[in-house]
This record gives C-alpha cells, sequence and structure tokens, in this order.
C-alpha cells in the first residue's frame, strides 16, 4: 500500500532567514500512529503546518493521498483534519452549530447522523446546544477533534492534543486516538508527553533543529536503545565497590544499600550470572533484586543530546 503521507526534501526557511526544516524525508502508513517528539522550536509545527497547506514549503513537497499539498491543495486538504495548538473558536457558537460549520467548510454536504456520531464518541452530545464559552478547557479541546473529524478526514494530525489537560481526560484522548485508528484514520501527534508517545505510537520520530535524526517502530527503539538496570539491595551497607566487582559496570547508591548494575538488554543476560556469582563469592550477602529498562524519555534525551 503506498503512503498515505509522503514527505521528500522539505525545507522551509522563514522571511527571516530562519531554516525551521532542513530537507525532511518521511513517509506515514495508512492506518497508524505516528508520534513526532522534538524539543521546543525544533520544527514540530513548522512540518504539520505545511502538511495541512498554512505554510508554504521553501523546497520538496508532501503528498497526502497522492495529492500534492501545494500544486492540489483542496483535494489534500479535504483528507486531512487538523488539531492545533491554540484553542480557537467563536465564543457564542454551540458545539453543534461550530461542528456543521466545520464540515461546510469542506464543501461537504450535511450529514446529522455523522456528527451525531462524532459527538457522542467525544461524550460531547449532551453539550450540543451549549455555547463553547460556558465548557472547560478539557471539553474545548474534545471540540476541537470534533471539529476536525467534521468532514470524515482519513488523517489526523494533533498537535500536542493533551497539553494542559488532566490525567483523566488525557486517558479518555488516548482511547479515543485509539479508536480512531481501529476505524482506518492515521495519527499524527507532536506531544511534549514522553509518556503519551510511548502509550500509544506504533512508530516515534525525533525532530531536533529542523532534523529528524530518527524513525524507528516504538518497540523497536525500546529495544535498540533501553538500557536495563539491575538494583541490588544489600544485606549490609558498603563503603565502596568492592574491587571483584570491578570487571562489570556497577556504582554504589549514596547511602551504599544498594549496588547498581546497568547493562545492554542485547547481550543477553550473561552478565547477571556472572555478577550474581561473583557476589557470592565475594560474600555478599543482598535482601533483594529489582530490574528496570529506561524509558523512552530517557532514550530520547539522549538522543537530543548527541545531536549536533
Ligand atoms: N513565522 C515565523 N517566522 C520566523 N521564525 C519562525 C516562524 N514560525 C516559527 N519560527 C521558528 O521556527 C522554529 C521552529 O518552530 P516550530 O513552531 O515549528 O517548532 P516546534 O517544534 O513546534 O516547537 P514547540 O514544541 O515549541 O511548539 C522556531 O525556532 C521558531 O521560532
Amino acid at each position: 500500500m503506498p503512503p498515505i503521507i509522503s514527505i521528500c526534501n522539505l525545507t522551509k526557511t522563514y522571511a527571516s532567514g530562519f531554516q525551521a526544516l532542513k530537507g525532511i524525508n518521511l513517509e506515514i502508513h495508512s492506518g497508524e500512529i505516528f508520534a513526532l517528539l522534538g524539543p521546543n522550536g525544533a520544527g514540530k509545527t513548522t512540518l504539520i503546518n505545511i502538511v495541512c497547506g498554512i505554510v508554504n514549503p521553501t523546497g520538496g513537497f508532501v503528498l497526502a493521498d497522492g495529492h500534492d499539498v501545494v500544486r492540489d491543495y483542496r483535494a489534500a486538504r479535504s483528507r486531512i483534519g487538523l488539531v492545533p495548538q491554540e484553542l480557537s473558536s467563536n465564543a457564542f457558537d454551540t458545539v453543534w452549530a461550530g461542528v456543521t460549520f466545520s464540515r461546510g467548510l469542506f464543501g461537504k454536504p450535511a450529514d446529522k447522523p455523522y456528527l451525531e456520531k462524532v459527538l457522542k464518541d467525544l461524550s460531547l452530545w449532551d453539550k450540543k446546544n451549549s455555547p463553547m464559552m460556558t465548557l472547560s478547557g478539557g471539553m474545548k479541546r474534545r471540540v476541537m477533534i470534533a471539529k476536525a473529524l467534521s468532514h470524515e478526514p482519513q488523517i489526523l494530525f494533533l498537535d500536542e492534543p493533551t497539553a494542559g489537560v488532566d490525567v483523566e481526560l488525557r486517558r479518555d484522548m488516548w482511547e479515543m486516538v485509539r479508536s480512531l485508528r481501529a476505524r482506518g484514520v492515521t495519527i499524527i501527534l507532536t506531544t511534549h508527553y514522553i509518556e503519551e508517545a510511548e502509550q500509544m505510537a506504533d512508530r516515534i520520530g525525533v525532530i531536533n533543529k529542523g532534523e529528524l535524526i530518527l524513525v524507528e517502530e516504538k518497540s523497536a527503539l525500546m529495544k535498540k536503545l533501553g538500557k536495563k538496570q539491575l538494583t541490588v539491595q544489600l544485606q549490609h551497607a558498603l563503603t565502596s565497590v568492592p574491587a571483584g566487582l570491578a570487571g562489570h559496570q556497577v556504582e554504589l547508591s549514596a547511602d551504599g544499600e544498594e549496588l547498581i548494575y546497568t547493562f545492554d538488554p542485547r547481550s543477553g543476560e550473561k552478565g547477571i550470572a556472572s555478577l550474581m556469582k561473583q557476589l557470592s563469592e565475594l560474600g555478599i550477602e543482598f535482601k533483594d533484586l529489582q530490574t528496570n529498562q529506561s524509558s523512552l524519555e530517557e532514550i530520547f534525551v539522549s538522543l537530543v543530546r548527541a545531536a549536533p
């Protein structure tokens, strides 16, 4: 199946001379959830805005469902729903008026049952006659999603969908995004909450200073870059790492009560067995063992730090 979005050699230099995108190449597969991560100012919104036809590229091109987003703007844009970072809507409009108006903007004929379903899926149906200004921030965000879905797009961009929303609503949003994907909608989201990417994404792209420095299946990324740690809780505190453990990557906690062994899961668990053997030979007793794997957040920070 051809990619639903193809981004080729995309560059953007703003009028100020600032180069926000430096030759981005990326293909988004139909039906995936793709998370775009990057520090502030990395170029995420610029990239989304070009795909959505809001910002013109300086070089390269983007195809959305085969349509060039510049030359064939209307066809490309009709495939795409965008939930922007900034919440914006007419304060006096009711929820229903907002979604019907948004649908009309794309020249789509009225379809009450479809819009009713969208509002019901987003738990907004009982608010359909409420003016926007009477809704909470979280509810307004749901309305923004409903508006973005009003013209039945195949592709949905969510620019920081859960910025400033509470934990419960965040989880509801994740649930909703998953159900959209189950219906075949392709989802591209940017987020500062790495946990969000870890929970939801099928693939992850990391953008830094206008360059895509990594694109990877989430599970492969976690496997490839995730380091594991084994924490050995000691029966008796130590004052320093025993010389006999010098061959291992072992550190002693500040209180001397734990030995922390960091290893690469790809190299197998042989290191643990030999560490255990050595501890026993040295007569070091322990009361408990714990392992944990580095989070996507740690991986992300180390990637961005390492980039030139
Ligand atoms: N209209 C503009 N004119 C000049 N520079 C701009 C313009 N819009 C964005 N930039 C610059 O381009 C860079 C990328 O901005 P962009 O908003 O795409 O980043 P981002 O990754 O979405 O950041 P954030 O996570 O903070 O939203 C930033 O340095 C920004 O200041």
